[in-house]
């Protein structure tokens, strides 16, 4: 991820220019994106890190097209979509924006094979069985396609998740604490297999993370702070991430 797309000979799978969004009340208003602008390079891995209410769950949301900014302009894979509502940006994320989250969410009654094609199903489109095949045994569930939800392993479900994100073949998976529910060792294969959807698949991944060995995964960190980005580091350790959280908005 860079502030300026022009950084990179890549094109941007994600772009955004002065993005802000607040949330108001009666009584108060939370700043949670200040005038936002970066852009993120096609088949990379972008983590996004920053300390409780620096904005990045508000980064995503208005990324991924969840939520709209109140000022500023996201384009993804080209399209500016912080104008567009309704069934139309609804139809727009279905082709486009991969999820995964931290719950998984699964639906329990559909088979691993059903729940991964189900993004499909909703937007109208066939399955293509060889790229089903190869995302399934890309994920290690080769075999098991047919199983329920609740016959996998958490690491398991997170792997099906990854499937179902993919299978539309998306401008970018957005990623949402993906390990947060995992032991270390279960997360330390779902953060490899993100990777490698990243360098074998060039697929482009942003993911939002409070742990610094997930965001050393990526090829860049970018940090929030307040809402506003506090600098990026590129092909950082964990050690690298920690040592940067911990100075985060002293700057
Ligand atoms: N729906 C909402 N209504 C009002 N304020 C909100 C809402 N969602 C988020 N905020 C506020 O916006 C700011 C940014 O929140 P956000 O959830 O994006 O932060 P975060 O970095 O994802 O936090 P965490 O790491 O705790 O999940 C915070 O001050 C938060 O309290």
């Amino acid at each position: 991820m860079h502030t300026s797309s022009s950084q990179s000979t890549r094109p941007a799978a994600l772009e955004l220019t002065g993005v802000s969004k607040s949330y108001r009340s009666e009584s108060t208003t939370v700043a949670a994106l200040r005038d936002i602008s970066l852009a993120v390079p096609a088949g990379t891995f972008t983590a996004v890190m920053g300390p409780s209410g620096s904005g990045k769950s508000t980064l995503l949301q208005s990324a991924a097209g969840l939520d709209s900014p109140d000022a500023g302009c996201v384009l993804l894979g080209g399209t500016e979509i912080s104008r567009m509502r309704g069934k139309a940006l609804t139809r727009f994320r279905r082709d486009h924006v991969g999820f995964v989250f931290q719950s998984y969410n699964l639906l329990p009654q559909l088979t691993v094979t059903d729940n991964v094609t189900l993004p499909l199903l909703l937007a109208g489109r066939g399955t293509d069985r060889a790229w089903l095949a190869y995302l399934l045994d890309a994920v290690g569930l080769d075999g098991l396609g047919g199983r329920k939800p609740q016959e996998l392993s958490g690491g398991q479900q997170q792997r099906a998740a990854i499937a179902r994100a993919l299978i539309t073949r998306p401008d970018v998976v957005f990623a949402d604490e993906p390990t947060g529910a995992l032991d270390s060792g279960t997360a330390r294969q779902v953060l490899e297999l993100l990777r490698h959807t990243v360098t074998a698949l060039n697929q482009t991944v942003v993911m939002v993370t409070h742990d610094p060995v997930a965001a050393s995964y990526a090829d860049t960190v970018v940090f929030l702070a307040d809402g506003r980005i506090d600098g990026s580091m590129d092909g950082a350790s964990a050690r690298d991430v920690s040592d940067r959280l911990a100075y985060l908005g002293r700057n």
